[in-house]
């Protein structure tokens, strides 16, 4: 069920014309949809039905108080990675039991704050990391319930720069080694050992990759069972993979994954964990915004829009695709032109697509980025001192500024003259 669809020729959030929030808010701005965003979550949560599960929701994909709140009121827990993550999922309402703390490099500081606060788990990447919090919690007088992140080795078949479970990827620690660590972890009186965290990669639209380093976890859950060691809880991490392009084959639904865990994992009689990310927010969220510029060049026309890849880099730095829709519906039969879609940031690589077929395009049109709930305004920056792209909420037929856009005094006076000056 899609939440952004034409009503009477308008593209609308659930039902509010995306051209009227465009209008009180200025554009760019991102858009997400409640709707969407529960009924993902739900969709992890029914696929785990009868089994005793965690959904955490990765919040790194789009972590904005509004969104998290609305996860958090409807029963979800979080993965988060760094203090700052977990300072949101706490202001959000997430009770600390739900929360779980993942990343290669956490600090004592991030560790401390997640012992007082209450932390479900630390998920470890590492036996110096393991070390650390040991101290940490002797010191406070607590034990940390961990689980080791192993990187079981396998190919995730996704974007290099997003694939974390080969044995090249800084992530986790060798399978080969499990046995090994867990043994050190046993001896070292501040942690207790809940179980084995896994997450090979984002982005995945195939279950096989999921489903050889989940066979990898329950024979080493086993293996550590053997050796004395408790494994009640299963964390297998986020990664599931979203279409992108209406015309792409389907990437496999949360259910089939459900159903792929029970098939490897349900006689171990542990707790199951997810941290989908992508799949909650992705296709919950739109980036709108407006052509400036027409531009005509050698043998090609560009679209020049007021967005860029300081608002959306994902086209930038990973050469990904996003639909792109006109706000006002093309006549049936329009027909389309090529443009090059471009930004207006000094680089050559803010271009969101290349001679991309669209109906004909004027300055002041405006136009959607579909599928940019994730990864989207979470890695927005400022460079050119273009103000942070801000975010709205729909739910129904209401519309909230859930982030507003700063203004450039707001800019300028974040920055601090010395008193040499
Ligand atoms: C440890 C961990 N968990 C969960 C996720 C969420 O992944 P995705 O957004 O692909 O579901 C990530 C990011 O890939 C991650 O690094
Ligand atoms: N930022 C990446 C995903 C990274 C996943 C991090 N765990 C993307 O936009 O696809």
């Amino acid at each position: 069920m899609d939440h952004f669809l034409y009503k009477d020729g308008a593209l609308c959030a659930e039902n509010v014309p995306v051209a009227e929030i465009a209008a009180q808010v200025g554009t760019p701005f991102y858009c997400y949809s409640t709707a969407t965003l529960l009924r993902h979550f739900r969709l992890f949560d029914e696929a785990l039905a009868g089994i005793d599960h965690v959904v955490c929701y990765a919040m790194k994909a789009a972590s904005n108080q509004a969104i998290l709140t609305t996860l958090a009121q409807a029963g979800a827990g979080m993965d988060v990675v760094s203090g700052g993550e977990y300072a949101r999922a706490i202001a959000a309402g997430v009770p600390g039991e739900k929360i779980v703390f993942s990343g290669v490099g956490k600090t004592r500081e991030e560790m401390r704050a997640a012992l007082a606060g209450g932390i479900r788990q630390f998920n470890l990447e590492s036996e110096p990391e393991m070390e650390v919090l040991n101290e940490v919690a002797t010191a406070m007088g607590v034990v940390a319930p961990v689980t080791v992140r192993v990187n079981p080795d396998v190919d995730a078949k996704t974007h290099a720069k997003i694939a974390t479970g080969k044995s090249e990827n800084k992530f986790g620690i060798p399978i080969a080694r499990a046995r090994a660590v867990y043994a050190h972890a046993a001896r070292l009186p501040g942690l207790k050992v809940v179980g084995i965290d896994v997450h090979i990669g984002s982005q995945l639209t195939d279950l096989e990759p999921f489903r050889q380093a989940y066979r990898k976890v329950a024979d080493l859950t086993r293996a550590l069972r053997t050796d004395g060691h408790v494994i009640d809880r299963l964390d297998l991490g986020g990664g599931l993979g979203i279409p992108y392009t209406r015309s792409n084959e389907a990437p496999p639904l949360p259910a089939e994954y459900g159903a792929m865990i029970r098939e490897e994992l349900g006689d171990l009689g542990c707790e199951i964990e997810i941290e989908p990310g992508r799949l909650i927010a992705g296709n919950a969220g739109i980036m709108v915004s407006k052509v400036i510029y027409m531009k005509s060049g050698e043998g090609r026309d560009f679209l020049i829009l007021d967005g860029a890849m300081n608002d959306l880099v994902r086209p930038a730095m990973y050469e990904a695709h996003h639909d792109i829709i006109p706000v006002i519906e093309p006549d049936a039969g329009v027909e389309q032109r090529p443009y090059d879609i471009v930004g207006p940031v000094c680089e050559s690589g803010d271009t969101f697509a290349k001679q991309r077929m669209m109906p004909p395009l004027v300055a002041g049109d405006l136009v959607a980025f579909r599928s940019a709930g994730a990864y989207g305004a979470v890695m927005a920056s400022e460079y050119n001192t273009r103000p942070l792209v801000p975010e709205v909420l729909v739910h129904e037929d209401q519309f909230a500024v859930i982030r507003a856009r700063p203004t450039f005094d707001e800019m300028i006076n974040r920055d601090t003259i010395p008193a040499w000056l």
